[in-house]
């Protein structure tokens, strides 16, 4: 039996697992229980970044030969314990990474204008026109710290639009020719230098104990005042609350976060209130109608391939 227990494509179950037992119920997340009776009979799982596949679901995933991610984070899954018990994990690697550089690049572009949070305004008759001189992209700083998939696809959407992209990736060779794209070349930095340097610092690396509270009060001192933050990463990466207080302060000129520590965020969004030019989005960054299919699709292709053996 093939489990799904968050949404997906419903046509790239069809047309991808035809053939194949399959339980798709994307419910299953939020019922703990019932989660662990269905795992029982899995022989594969496709699983979202809400399921946690780890501790007890795994121990009562006994028939467990194949995990598909609709997605590209793995912090919800014990990749060890799958590795030591021959449990292949599949992630939907580059799926959704335009999904995440179009965020990325709109919501800077949001931030730095800060030109259309006045419709109330407007519709109570006011003209707050003064107030809301903001600030062009053209020709500001890109600081991307991971520079994976998702992070090249967002440089080459800054660049488009004249951004210089600056990056801090110590996995990625000095010499690697990553470094160097057909639109023009990425400039490798250390952490301290690229947060004084960004104008527009967005986060793509994953959630991993080195990276954990990677950005934190101090780390937000280095950075100019008027610097805007992006996380569509993972929460846990950035202090939240440092974050809301630099933006209370005056000390950061912006902030979007879609992933947080604790998700959903639940009383934890208090930290927020009054935070000026703030946007919160509910961990949709790579979730558009176009990545959905494609995740799906390549997630369906890899279970299916594993189940025949081919
Ligand atoms: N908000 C959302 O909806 C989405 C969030 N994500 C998150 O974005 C992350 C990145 O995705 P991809 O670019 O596809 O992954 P990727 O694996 O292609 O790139 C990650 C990069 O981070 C670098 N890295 C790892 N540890 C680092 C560290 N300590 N300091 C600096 N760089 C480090 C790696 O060398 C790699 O180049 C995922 O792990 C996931 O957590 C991904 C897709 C959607
Ligand atoms: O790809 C990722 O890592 C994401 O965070 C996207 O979320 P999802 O996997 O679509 O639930």
């Amino acid at each position: 039996m093939i489990l799904i227990t968050e949404f997906m494509d419903e046509d790239a179950i069809r047309d991808g697992l035809a053939g194949f037992d399959v339980r798709y119920d994307p419910t299953l997340v939020d019922q703990p229980q019932a989660l662990l009776e269905a795992v029982r009979e899995a022989r594969a799982l496709i699983v979202r970044n809400r399921t946690q596949v780890r501790g007890d679901v795994l121990a009562a995933a006994t028939k467990l030969e194949v995990i598909g991610r609709l997605g590209v984070g793995l912090d919800n899954i014990d990749v060890e314990a799958c590795r030591a018990r021959n449990i292949k994990v599949y992630p939907a690697s580059g799926a959704n990474d335009v999904s995440v550089a179009e965020y990325v690049i709109a919501t800077a572009m949001v931030l730095l204008r800060g030109a259309y949070q006045a419709t109330p305004e407007l519709v109570a008759g006011q003209w707050p026109r003064n107030r809301l001189v903001g600030r062009e992209i053209s020709g500001k700083c890109l600081g991307l710290i991971g520079f994976g998939s998702i992070a090249r696809e967002t440089a080459q959407r800054a660049a488009a639009l004249g951004m210089t992209v600056v990056a801090f990736d110590p996995y990625v060779a000095a010499d690697a020719p990553v470094w160097t794209q057909p639109w023009g070349k990425v400039q490798s930095l250390d952490l301290a230098k690229l947060l004084a340097a960004a104008d527009v610092m967005s986060l793509h690396v994953p959630l991993t104990p080195e990276t954990r509270s990677m950005i934190d009060a101090k780390a937000i001192a280095g950075m100019k005042n008027d610097a805007v933050i992006i996380n569509a990463a993972r929460g846990g990466v950035v202090d939240e609350a440092a974050v809301a207080a630099a933006l209370k302060a005056g000390k950061l000129g912006g902030a979007a976060l879609d992933v947080f520590d604790k998700e959903p965020i639940g009383n934890s969004g208090a930290v927020f209130a009054d935070a000026p030019n703030l946007i919160l989005t509910p961990h949709i960054a790579g979730v558009t109608v176009e990545s959905n299919v494609r995740v799906s699709r390549v997630t369906v292709d890899n279970v299916a391939r594993h189940l025949k053996g081919a």
